[in-house]
């Protein structure tokens, strides 16, 4: 497969080579000068920016209708806007706030846990999320798509970054450590004990291998999908 690499930092990097290690070739490399319509000579196009480029890479690469995999965070205020553009286009696109087996999995733990605790009022949830210092949001995409798995169970309305004592709001603590990869933690802390489960990356090549996969599946489709849709999860 063909594959355009809009935005070639970290993440950009790392899925080149382990799409060539899958027998892809890179067909372009493209920085924030570059016109995307370079990326048409692509059967698909993977998208790793940040938060300010992201909407209008999307919006261009849905306009050219390059089949498009998504790993940028920091837009879910705009997904309805973009997805109702890549249906009106008859275009595909693939995002996933994470896209690490890994961590789907835990999405899907912690789904399992927030409805089995929703019964205990004696505990109380709170997350914390550790990155890199490079990192421009906070909290990251991961801890947000979390937020979501178990807001409904638990009666939640939104999240903080800061300690309120307000039962419906969730804290996220947004650590930011030298060289941090991706750490997600859920606690359920009460007087008496405490409930944790952790997602820790040792390396960006479960990112990178699952938006490859995610390229892969996304090939000959039409429509919005996320990894969950890729996994079968
Ligand atoms: N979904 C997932 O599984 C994962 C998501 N992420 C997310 O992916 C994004 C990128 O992460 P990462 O690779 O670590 O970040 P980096 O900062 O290392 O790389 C981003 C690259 O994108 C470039 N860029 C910025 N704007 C544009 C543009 N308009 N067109 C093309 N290139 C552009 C930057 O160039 P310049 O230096 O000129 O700014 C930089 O080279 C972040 O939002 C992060 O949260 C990260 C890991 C996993
Ligand atoms: O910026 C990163 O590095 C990461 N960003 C994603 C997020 O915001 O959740 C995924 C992963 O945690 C690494």
């Amino acid at each position: 497969m063909k594959i355009a690499l809009v935005g070639y930092g970290k993440m950009g990097k790392t899925i080149e080579r382990l799409a060539t290690s899958r027998g892809h070739e890179i067909v372009a490399r493209l920085g924030r000068n570059d016109q995307m319509k370079q990326a048409q000579i692509a059967d698909v196009a993977i998208e790793f920016t940040s938060p300010e480029s992201v909407l209008n890479n999307l919006n261009e690469l849905i306009k050219l209708n390059i089949p498009t995999v998504c790993g940028t965070t920091g837009w879910n205020d705009d997904l309805d806007d973009i997805s109702n553009l890549v249906i009106k286009e008859n275009c595909s696109l693939v995002h996933a706030s994470n896209f690490s087996l890994g961590v789907n999995l835990f999405f899907e733990l912690n789904k399992k846990l927030a409805a089995m605790m929703s019964t205990f009022n004696e505990y109380k949830v709170s997350m914390n999320e550790i990155h890199h210092t490079e990192k421009k949001d906070a909290p990251s995409g991961t801890a947000i798509t979390l937020f979501e798995g178990l807001k409904d169970p638990l009666k939640k309305t939104n999240w903080s970054l800061e300690q309120t004592n307000d039962e419906q709001i969730v804290t996220i603590d947004a650590i930011r450590e030298e060289d941090v990869k991706g750490t997600h933690s859920i606690f359920y802390s009460s007087d008496i004990d405490e409930i944790e489960i952790k997602h820790t990356a040792h390396s960006r090549d479960g990112f990178a291998l699952g938006a490859v996969i995610a390229a892969e599946w996304i090939h000959g489709k039409k429509g919005v999908f996320t990894m969950k849709d890729v996994l079968g999860l």
